[in-house]
């Protein structure tokens, strides 16, 4: 068996979700009100388990003689990547651990890089040491997570590290911080995994690919791993505009930037305006030998961008219209899991569009496949992408996006309201067909998530629009004209799963936890209070 970390295994003391119905009426005493989902509060856990790490750190205090400690190398001076690494600056320094960030200039060489790694990685104060991705197109990064000693690397990334969590039965010394995060979360919320259907769409190496693994070892009966070749056609229309550095964010599942924005991030300029966007994001940053003042006007830098380009990140309508096409022209079908395979030849029969050569599937029948799934994980890097016909009723659903959009109210917006209502009386006529068809429990379910009232709560207003934050919560109180959403349409999924995550609010935290709960076990390593069982 799968030997998984402590942390893995405990007991939760939460209710159960998605549960058989022995424990349903369990969770139904949850925080949710009756019919609507169970929202997954990422932030009230990460802050929970902070706080039981703070007593760790104490502990590796007393006897260890010193607190664990985190290195950070930041390259440039990336607006998303100065708000991760001031959070976990942050987080460190709130549970008393010892943290030195080390910032270098975009134009840093690959031999200077690795200097800076492998310094970090021989102080004797630090037991963690992690480099904040992404990186300058320039950086091999292969190379640069190659130099990581895999006893420091907290991020997990090390190939020793990473193979150690593919092999079945080999103990992982550290689990990349938001494939961790995800599955603390599910813990602590009482989701149980064994015998699911787990499907994840997204295969990067930081979080699709660690996930699945760690699913196999919690006991989910299947892991179905939606790889980026069966949703590159919603990436296409940015294609021309693409480079390296937005190619590797959307691997990291970091906010798809305007192509504006990104160019500037790209430049890793060191701006000298403040904008309230950024929240914190300045500080001192060494270039070379010397260093400067980082200061970044995330807010206009993206207010131009948006007035330039338009609303980048929207979900364009045809892909919109490649659902509904699949919902009319289907009768049935789309409501039965599709296998992956085949499908491809089937939909040339029905005269479906057939967007992909390569026999993966495309994104009109990724809904077929994501509606097998009792446990759904997205982490595409596409707004809203996954609407509630996504889902399987009673599905939780953990959203690892993180996109940044114009807020409501602009013309786009309007028109995808209107798709998006199109959208919903197809899915309609979809289940009608379904119930017609047989598919009696399916119908059941779906006729269930109808009866629920609208969710209108904190998160979600009555006429379903999202309440959810922005950037950074005095981003959302000034009424920025963005915000961050997720890759699923939190208040349209919301009827239908039994729990969701909001997005922020949800994984994000969790994964800062993750990082300082790696960085003390990390400690315990190295002070020898805790032996590896490395087999
Ligand atoms: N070396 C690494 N680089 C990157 C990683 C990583 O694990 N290691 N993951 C991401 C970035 N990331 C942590 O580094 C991260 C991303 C998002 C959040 C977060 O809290 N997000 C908020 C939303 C943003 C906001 O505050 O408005 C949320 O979801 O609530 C934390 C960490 C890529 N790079």
């Amino acid at each position: 068996m799968a030997v998984l970390p402590r942390h893995l295994v405990h007991t939760s003391t939460a209710t159960s979700i998605g549960e058989e119905p022995a424990s349903a009426a369990a969770a139904a005493t949850a925080p949710a009100a009756a019919g609507q989902a169970h929202v997954l509060d990422g932030r009230g856990m990460a802050a929970a388990w902070q706080e039981e790490l703070a007593h760790d750190v104490q502990d590796v205090c007393a006897r260890g003689g010193r607190p664990p400690g985190l290195g950070v190398v930041l390259v440039g001076s990336r607006p998303d990547s100065l708000l991760y690494v001031s959070r976990k600056r942050e987080a460190c320094e709130k549970v008393g651990m010892f943290v030195e960030v080390r910032q270098l200039s975009a134009r840093v060489t690959q031999r200077q890089l690795e200097g800076a790694v492998t310094a970090l990685c021989a102080d004797r104060r630090i037991d963690g040491v992690l480099v904040q991705l992404p990186l300058p197109p320039h950086i091999d990064e292969e190379a640069i997570i190659e130099q990581f000693d895999p006893q420091k690397d907290v991020d997990g990334f090390h190939p020793i590290n990473m193979g150690r969590i593919l092999m079945r039965g080999r103990a992982a010394r550290f689990i990349p911080c938001t494939a961790l995060g995800v599955i603390e979360l599910l813990q602590r919320s009482g989701v149980a995994m064994r015998g699911k259907s787990v499907v994840v769409m997204g295969d990067s190496n930081i979080v699709g690919m660690p996930l699945a693994m760690l699913f196999r070892d919690a006991g989910a009966a299947t892991v179905t791993v939606l790889h980026r070749t069966s949703y590159r056609e919603l990436f296409e229309d940015a294609a021309s505009t693409e480079r390296a550095d937005q190619r590797a964010a959307a691997d990291a599942c970091l906010p798809r930037l305007p192509g504006h924005v990104a160019a500037h991030a790209a430049g890793f300029e060191a701006g000298s305006s403040r904008g309230a966007g950024g929240g914190a994001a300045a500080g001192e940053g060494q270039d070379g030998g010397g260093s400067h003042r980082f200061q970044v006007d995330y807010s206009s830098a993206l207010r131009q961008a948006y007035s330039q380009t338009g609303a980048a990140g929207a979900v364009p309508a045809d892909q919109q219209q490649h659902i509904q096409q699949q919902q009319q022209q289907q009768a049935g079908p789309a409501d039965t899991p599709q296998r992956h395979h085949g499908a491809h030849s089937s939909r040339g029969q029905q005269g479906l569009p057939q967007q992909q050569s390569s026999g993966s599937p495309g994104v009109s029948e990724l809904p077929g496949i994501t509606r097998t799934a009792d446990i759904l994980v997205v982490a595409v890097g596409y707004p809203n992408l996954v609407r509630r016909e996504w889902v399987k009723p009673g599905a939780v659903v953990i959203d690892v996006g993180i996109n940044v959009v114009p807020r409501h109210g602009t013309e786009q917006e309007a028109q995808q309201g209107a798709a998006a209502q199109q959208q919903g009386a197809a899915a309609q006529q979809q289940q009608q067909r379904a119930a017609a068809g047989g598919e009696a429990a399916l119908q059941r379910s779906q006729q269930q998530a109808r009866q629920r009232p609208p969710v209108v709560n904190d998160y979600c207003t009555p006429d379903g629009a999202s309440r959810l934050g922005g950037w950074s919560e005095q981003d959302s109180a000034a009424q920025q004209p963005w915000h961050v959403v997720g890759d699923v349409d939190f208040c349209d999924v919301a009827p239908v799963a039994a729990a969701l995550t909001p997005v922020p609010g949800g994984v994000g935290p969790m994964t800062i936890a993750a990082v300082l709960h790696n960085t003390v076990q990390a400690a315990r390593y190295n002070l020898g209070l805790e032996k590896q069982e490395l087999r």
